[in-house]
């Protein structure tokens, strides 16, 4: 397989969905981003990179920094975590406030707004900072110190988060956050606003894709646990879009309204794609339709 020669095809086959859907708004700095770009990069599990478009290009990870919340909690704390978070797809938007009251301020999983509210307060009682603790993973993954926070947009996020500002305080209200709102909240704003490339995130997701081996030998996690996170990817990584994506793509995937996607081949490779024009569910049309090539022409799947 010349994945090299691949991802240059891809590059050019999905330009007619680039800058299809809609730049998100709601946090004001991301709805500056030009939304003319497509970036892809594939990491090997032994150890290659490729990558073509605007792969070195950083963007905001946004809702993929929740894939690695989750994984340091488990690494931290094992499973205590699933008694304040269901692992269910919730079959609504990222950020509905609907069945967190009827279900009693359990959140359905971990990747939507809720769950990974719950996951970040957890982080925080561990860590002491949990928007550190998923950069520094970041930056050990990659090898790159210059990886950060991208402050404008953490603070665009801030400024105008009450929606997920409610979602915290209804946590809290039926017992479920161990730090005050502000705090987790500041603290989920700032991992979600870290700026990488493709490159970056794929090299960071490689070891969901090496039954949780890192990049310097070590184990971040279990096989079992490095399993269970790509199943909650698959069933729940792309809202309420999963059935669709796991129709068209075939892999664990998680998805972030900056237009970054990650996705997980076991045993093989991670790619990351961005894009930043968004779907209905808030996830990248072009960065879906470059997964659902990249998988049908490998044959690479989990199907
Ligand atoms: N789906 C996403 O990427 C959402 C993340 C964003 N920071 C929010 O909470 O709204």
């Amino acid at each position: 397989m010349d994945i090299q020669n691949l991802l240059d095809d891809i590059v050019g086959a999905v330009q007619p969905h680039v800058g299809q859907g809609n730049v998100a708004d709601y946090i004001p700095q991301l709805g500056a981003v030009d939304p003319q770009q497509f970036g892809i990069s594939v990491a090997t599990r032994e150890g290659e990179v490729y990558s073509a478009g605007d792969a070195h290009v950083d963007f905001s990870i946004q809702s993929i920094s929740k894939v690695f919340a989750l994984a340091l909690v488990l690494a931290f704390d094992g499973d205590g975590i699933w008694k304040r978070v269901f692992r269910e797809p919730s079959g609504n938007p990222f950020n509905s406030l609907i069945q967190l009251e009827s279900e009693e301020g359990i959140p359905r999983n971990p990747f939507i707004n809720a769950g990974a509210i719950v996951v970040t307060d957890r982080l925080l009682s561990i860590t002491g900072n949990a928007a550190h603790a998923v950069r520094d993973l970041m930056r050990q993954e990659t090898t790159k110190v210059s990886i950060d926070t991208d402050h404008h947009v953490a603070g665009s996020e801030l400024a105008n988060s009450h929606r997920n500002a409610s979602l915290a305080h209804f946590l809290a209200s039926c017992g479920n956050l161990e730090n005050p709102v502000d705090e987790v909240l500041d603290s989920y704003a700032k991992q979600c606003a870290l700026a990488m490339t493709c490159e970056d995130l794929a090299l960071a997701t490689r070891f969901l894709a090496a039954n949780g081996l890192g990049t310097d030998g070590t184990l971040l996690l279990s096989p079992a646990q490095t399993k269970r996170i790509n199943a909650v990817m698959l069933t729940c990584g792309t809202y309420d879009a999963a059935g669709e994506f796991a129709y068209r793509v075939g892999l664990p995937g998680k998805s972030g309204v900056g237009g970054g996607i990650v996705a997980v081949v076991p045993n093989k490779c991670s790619i990351s794609v961005w894009s930043p024009g968004l779907g209905r569910s808030g996830n990248s049309v072009a960065g879906v339709a470059a997964l659902d090539e990249f998988t049908t022409r490998t044959g690479w799947s989990v199907f």
